[in-house]
């Protein structure tokens, strides 16, 4: 890969959370990888009022916690020269003037300003950049998920944000789409002839796509109480996964061709009427359990969290895409908090063989099943039947598997790398248009509106399980079960 252009990339919210947590690291990746132009900056801006020493000293701080074995002090020391910080208020239009000296010291490159903070500010900034003179025409601008509350918010800060710049400008991001194994699965797609003919409702009975998480709220109680799994994964992250299985093949690789591929199966979701809440979803909050072996307190025990919150940290789906490919063939969408294992997975479960020669009737449980794994492992399986070894013709499941780290011995680039690569070259593919993220607020606003008018509370599950047991009745209603209950 070749390094990226002479830049600066001002980071808002340079002290926060996702800045330390993610994207220095990712930077320092791509820094030692020689994938930054030698003279590209990073700008950290917030409202501290720090000099670049300190900025330096705060980051190299987290860098050591969040970076680990990765962290060596030579190539912290060499990456750490791109750093530079800029006091600024986002709200305080004359602040301002401190990003301007620094972004003056560079005469050539684009900027590109990267909005890590609540998204409450994100208009204030383009808003106050601009009234600066700031924003040229190869700027660009990043803005984190989730965007709005609802349909009507995120709508409005796209206005906002759009009075500033052009929609070829805006980078929505959603760090999905810049995992290796979500690429994968479009190659798996569209690079492979034998897979396109089965990826149909006449051959597959259903899909589960899983995120499952270990972890409990973190530090991030306070954010994660005003918001819940179906803002903060669902809607973005499942979604997204949803629409690259499900879409058609796009023309090319072009932004837009997959962008308008992706937005055809988001507008194509069957709406949830009030009936279907009920019926077609379920939403839960996790009780005190064990996690690794540990006790784990209760989400409402966590830090930042109201004593009686009715806040979902799990949500169970029953998605269906009304197309001549998909009609009939449920999909499963399913994330949690504090769940029994750390997995991402797509599950596609294709049906029976018509009639069993071997004596024995076709059975579903025996039936085709390609598990894509993101997490933790990379991994694709192709469970299949094979003959046991012997003198009796009996049918045994095996796996064939395809394991991308043996596949590829070279260091892959983790989600956050790829796309600043991509938001640094100018390359919008794995990008989240607005019309995609608008559908999507779209299809999950009813659901979230029957969960509010029902009143009831979000169902409890124990800490390091799957979820209520509801969410197995979900399936089970289809005569199906999740893929780690077969
Ligand atoms: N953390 C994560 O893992 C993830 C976060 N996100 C999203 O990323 C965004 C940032 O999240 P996170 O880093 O966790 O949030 P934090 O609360 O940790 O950080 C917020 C940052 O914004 C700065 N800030 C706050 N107010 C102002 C202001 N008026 N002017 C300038 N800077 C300001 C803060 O610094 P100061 O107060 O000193 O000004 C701080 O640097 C959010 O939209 C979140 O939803 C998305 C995915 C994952
Ligand atoms: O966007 C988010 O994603 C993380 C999970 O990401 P992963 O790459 O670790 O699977 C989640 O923990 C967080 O709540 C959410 O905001």
């Amino acid at each position: 890969m070749a390094p990226t252009r002479p830049l600066d990339l001002v980071i808002f919210g340079g002290t926060g959370d996702l800045a330390m947590r993610k994207l220095l690291p990712a930077l320092y990746h791509l820094h030692c990888d020689a994938l930054l132009a030698p003279d590209a900056r990073i700008v950290g801006v917030a409202r501290d009022e720090l000099d670049d020493a300190g900025y330096r000293a705060l980051s190299s701080e987290h860098a050591r916690r969040f970076l680990g074995r990765d962290f060596r002090s030579e190539d912290w020391e060499s990456f750490s020269t791109r750093l530079v910080y800029a006091p600024v208020d986002a709200l305080q239009a004359d602040s301002f003037a401190a990003l301007t000296r620094r972004l003056d010291e560079r005469a050539d490159g684009p900027r590109v300003f990267y909005l890590s903070t609540a998204p409450g500010l994100f208009s204030a900034i383009c808003r106050n950049l601009d009234a600066a003179g700031l924003i040229g025409a190869d700027s660009r601008v990043v803005l984190e998920k989730p965007l709005g509350h609802d349909l009507a918010s995120s709508r409005r800060i796209n206005d906002e944000v759009g009075r500033h710049f052009g929609e070829e400008q805006i980078y929505r991001i959603d760090h999905y789409l810049g995992k290796e194994p979500v690429q994968n699965l479009l190659a798996l797609r569209f690079g492979n002839a034998l897979i396109e003919p089965l990826w149909r409702r006449e051959w597959v009975r259903d899909v589960q796509i899983t995120v499952a998480e270990q972890v409990g709220v973190e530090s991030r109680g306070d954010f994660y109480d005003r918001v819940g799994a179906m803002r903060d994964m669902v809607q973005n992250h499942l979604l997204q996964l949803l629409c690259i299985v499900a879409m058609e093949p796009p023309a090319s690789i072009n932004p837009d061709a997959v962008r308008d591929e992706k937005l055809k199966i988001l507008r194509a979701l069957r709406p949830f009427t009030p009936g279907d809440v009920a019926a077609r979803s379920v939403r839960g909050q996790y009780r005190a359990g064990a996690s690794a072996g540990q006790p784990v307190p209760g989400y409402v025990d966590e830090p930042g969290i109201a004593r009686e919150s009715a806040t979902e940290t799990f949500v169970a789906l029953k998605a269906e895409i009304d197309t001549w490919r998909w009609a009939g063939v449920p999909f499963f969408l399913r994330t949690g908090k504090r769940m029994q294992e750390k997995v991402a997975e797509i599950v596609i479960n294709f049906r029976a063989v018509p009639h069993s020669i071997f004596g024995v009737p076709a059975s579903p449980l025996h039936a085709n099943r390609m598990v894509i794994r993101m997490q933790p492992e990379e991994t694709v399986d192709l469970h299949l039947l094979a003959k046991q070894p012997g003198d009796v013709m009996q049918l045994q499941p095996v796996r064939l598997n395809l394991d991308f780290a043996e596949a590829f011995r070279s260091r892959r680039l983790e989600a956050y790398e790829r796309l600043l690569m991509d938001v640094m070259r100018g390359n919008l593919t794995l990008f989240v248009r607005r019309d995609e993220q608008e559908a999507a607020w779209r299809w999950v606003e009813p659901i979230l509106a029957g969960w509010e008018q029902s009143g009831e509370r979000p169902k409890p599950y124990t800490a390091g399980t799957w979820g209520p047991s509801a969410s197995s009745a979900l399936l089970s209603r289809d005569g199906l079960c999740w893929h780690e209950e077969i």
